[in-house]
């Protein structure tokens, strides 16, 4: 029998009703037994959170940054065994793996200071007529009980980039991990505990989202919603939450702009690691390619050639690129959006077909804009290449999109860069880079249907306070 998970609630491990194999995407191998939280758990865990806030929020933000400080540290000790976590659970290569251990305990040493730097404004009262006499000012207090609900593509990252503003802020969270990755986020209940956190701060229940969503978006006691995942859900979720705050980091089909007079030989290796980085399975992942007419031969060429070199393997080997893709389901979702854009006018460069549970990594030419692989994520190592004109063409092409997420463009000229920057509708233009670059401390999320607030640790704990104006009559 496999290592049983069971529910984190209230400061203690809380045995479930019910539990489900969790299986490697590489292997199929079972690796765990995870409790499966229900309504009733996820209610006892919103209370646990809502008792631990009356206690939490009086915290001096000194002790807050102490704790977030220390989880860094302890990640950082165990960061070989943490990153191993994600290879198992995720099927992530361990170069990636560890790139992610690396980035969370930057992201909690940013929240450690973020939690030392709430500031609020002095506002000048007696710049109005009838302020005369008076200071006003505002102060942020935590919001209270935050729920949490996570993608499995950045099981550690993404989980602190809600953990870590919440707890820096002084709030307490109810934290509900994507099916495919719970290991890296119950292993959080063990660190937390050991950098000193309160009982009841973090609470971490498994389960499954359409089960668990209206306690951790309805109950009374929660207070701001958060999520990060599918533009699908987060529609079900913004439905849910109603007028509660709530953030929505989701999906995107990110454009890479490649201008007339780049070096190509300076942007290959940078764009196929855009495109099939974890196996393309990045928010942020490049989907389309626009390389300027005078380029686009070359370019195609050398993608491709470039492309078919990366290795296809097991996520442990240090030299592997390409792995598994997360789910059955989803590589079968792929290869049918591949198949119909086929059918619909594309060329397959490379790749379009299957290693064990991995996809080639695949290039598309010719690709119909109506096709999906176009107009939706994809999601998965597909990358499609189209050649323009002029500028402009590239700009309102890379718009054509319900998504807005990041873009990126390459461009020796400057003037060029502002006006595509100044026009691309994404929340992040990434210049002379591909979209795929994101550091913990920018602020990030999307415009159109990419989602609502930002991250980046101190964007995300403001979307965690409540803002209060105060003002002092200081005389007649
Ligand atoms: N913008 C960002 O920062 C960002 C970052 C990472 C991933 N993503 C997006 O996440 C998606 C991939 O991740 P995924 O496959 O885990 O996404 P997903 O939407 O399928 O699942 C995300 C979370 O939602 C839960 N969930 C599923 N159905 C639910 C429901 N009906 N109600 C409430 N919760 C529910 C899941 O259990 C999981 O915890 C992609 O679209 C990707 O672009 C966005
Ligand atoms: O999948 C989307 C993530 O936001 C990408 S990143 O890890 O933050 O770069």
């Amino acid at each position: 029998m496999k290592k049983k998970w069971q529910l984190w609630i209230g400061g203690k491990w809380r045995e479930p009703k019910e539990y489900e194999a969790l299986y490697n995407p590489h292997t199929n191998e079972e690796i765990a037994q995870i409790g499966q939280a229900e309504p009733a758990d996820a209610v006892e865990a919103v209370v646990e959170a809502h008792a631990a806030f009356q206690k939490f929020r009086g915290y001096p933000a000194h002790a807050r940054a102490k704790i977030l400080a220390k989880v860094a540290t302890i990640m950082e000790e165990r960061s070989e065994e943490l990153a191993k976590i994600i290879a198992l659970e995720a099927a992530k290569s361990i170069r990636n793996a560890r790139e992610e251990i690396s980035r969370t305990v930057q992201t909690y040493r940013f929240a450690a200071e973020a939690a030392k730097s709430n500031y609020g404004e002095q506002i000048p009262m007696d710049a109005a007529e009838g302020g005369e006499k008076r200071f006003g000012f505002t102060i942020k207090t935590p919001i209270g009980v935050v729920t949490a609900i996570t993608p499995f593509n950045f099981p550690f990252n993404l989980v602190a980039h809600k953990v870590g503003p919440a707890i820096a802020a002084g709030n307490s969270i109810v934290l509900k991990p994507a099916e495919q990755t719970p290991l890296s986020a119950l292993v959080l209940a063990e660190i937390f505990k050991e950098a000193g956190l309160l009982d009841g701060v973090l609470n971490i229940i498994p389960g499954k989202g359409d089960v668990l969503s209206e306690v951790l978006t309805t109950h009374p006691h929660v207070k701001k919603v958060t999520f990060t995942g599918s533009v699908e859900v987060g529609h079900i979720i913004q439905q849910q939450a109603g007028f509660r705050k709530l953030t929505l980091e989701l999906g995107s089909n990110s454009p890479f702009i490649i201008d007339e007079g780049v070096d190509i030989d300076q942007v290959i290796e940078r764009s196929v690691m855009g495109s099939f980085s974890f196996n393309g399975q990045v928010c942020i992942s490049i989907q389309r390619i626009y390389v300027h007419q005078s380029l686009y031969q070359k370019f195609v060429e050398k993608f491709v050639s470039r492309t078919k070199q990366l290795v296809v393997g097991s996520p442990l080997d240090e030299d592997t690129n390409i792995t598994a893709v997360i789910s059955k389901k989803s590589l079968d979702r792929i290869q049918s959006w591949i198949a119909e854009a086929v059918q619909e006018g594309a060329t397959i460069e490379c790749g379009g077909k299957t290693e064990g549970n991995a996809l080639l990594p695949t290039v598309l030419t010719n690709v119909n804009r109506d096709s999906k692989v176009f107009r939706y994520e994809i999601f998965g190592p597909v990358v499609c290449i189209f050649p323009f004109d002029t500028l402009d063409d590239a700009i309102n092409d890379a718009n054509d999109s319900r998504y807005g997420l990041n873009s990126g463009i390459m461009t020796p000229s400057l003037e060029r860069a502002f006006y595509a920057a100044e026009r691309l509708e994404t929340g992040g233009v990434i210049v002379n880079d591909i979209p795929t670059y994101r550091i913990d401390n920018m602020p990030y999320g999307g415009w159109k249907d990419s989602g609502v607030g930002r991250e980046g640790i101190k964007y995300a704990m403001e979307e965690m306070m409540e803002q209060k104006f105060i003002s002092f009559k200081t005389g007649e």
